[in-house]
């Protein structure tokens, strides 16, 4: 699995050029790019910036030597690259298990081109087939929101802390709920209709953003366009 990881995370250098601003995911996966970019830029001296998605993609990306910058300091993002938790035929994902899911929207939206890099294990026929839906929260609305959620036949559990007690804090101070649907017919009405909440700071599904897919096989890396 560590080796397909290393292999698309390899792959999306090819999307990298010089003078490029570059969107820096979340996650074990981007974490194997945020190194070898940082070797790049170091080969290749390019100039370079990287756009963090959290605390955990910022202190990699300073420590592999890639300078970084924050979205107010920019007019364009040219890629992003960040992992998914899954991915269905439409190239619609799920992602926040790394809770950092409202800060990769941000920055992921407005991306040119959004680069996922994933394993074969990520590819659903459907979305919520394997993964709840992370939702970011105010920490006041958790409970009132859990409740709202079952009107969408979802059942809400408050994620906790490993190595912290009580629930886990995003980076903006927030909460996430772990929302397990019965059913999402459709992901990008559902992914609006969430954020409707009111409380409801961001949801992990992320419709129609991706514009490449990289795939890890067995067989090599896969390349879904849409
Ligand atoms: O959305 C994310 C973090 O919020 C991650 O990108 C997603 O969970 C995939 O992570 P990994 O590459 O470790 O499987």
């Amino acid at each position: 699995m560590e080796e397909l990881k290393k292999a698309v995370a390899k792959e999306a250098l090819s999307f990298v050029d010089d003078d490029m601003v570059i969107g820096l995911g979340t996650g074990s996966t981007t974490a194997y790019f945020i190194k070898l970019l940082g070797e790049l830029i170091r080969e290749e001296e390019l100039e370079v910036y990287g756009i963090p998605t959290s605390h955990q993609s910022r202190l990699l990306a300073i420590e592999s030597g890639i300078p970084v910058i924050s979205l107010d300091e920019t007019d364009a993002i040219d890629i992003a690259v960040d992992g998914a938790d899954e991915v269905d035929p439409n190239l619609n994902l799920i992602k926040g298990r790394g809770a950092a899911l409202t800060m990769e929207k941000i920055i992921e939206y407005r991306a040119g081109t959004f680069i996922v890099l994933v394993d074969e294990s990520k590819l659903v026929e459907r979305l919520g087939e394997k993964m709840p839906v992370p939702i970011e929260v105010i920490p006041a609305a958790w409970r009132a929101i859990a409740e709202e959620l079952e009107v969408f036949n979802a059942k809400a559990e408050l994620r906790m802390g490993v190595k912290k007690d009580g629930p886990v804090i995003t980076d903006n101070g927030n909460f996430i709920l772990d929302a397990k649907f019965e059913r999402i017919e459709d992901p990008l009405d559902m992914e609006i209709e969430l954020n409707t909440i009111p409380g409801v700071v961001e949801n992990g599904i992320f419709a129609d953003i991706a514009d490449v897919v990289l795939v890890g096989t067995r067989d090599g890396v896969k390349k879904l366009e849409r």
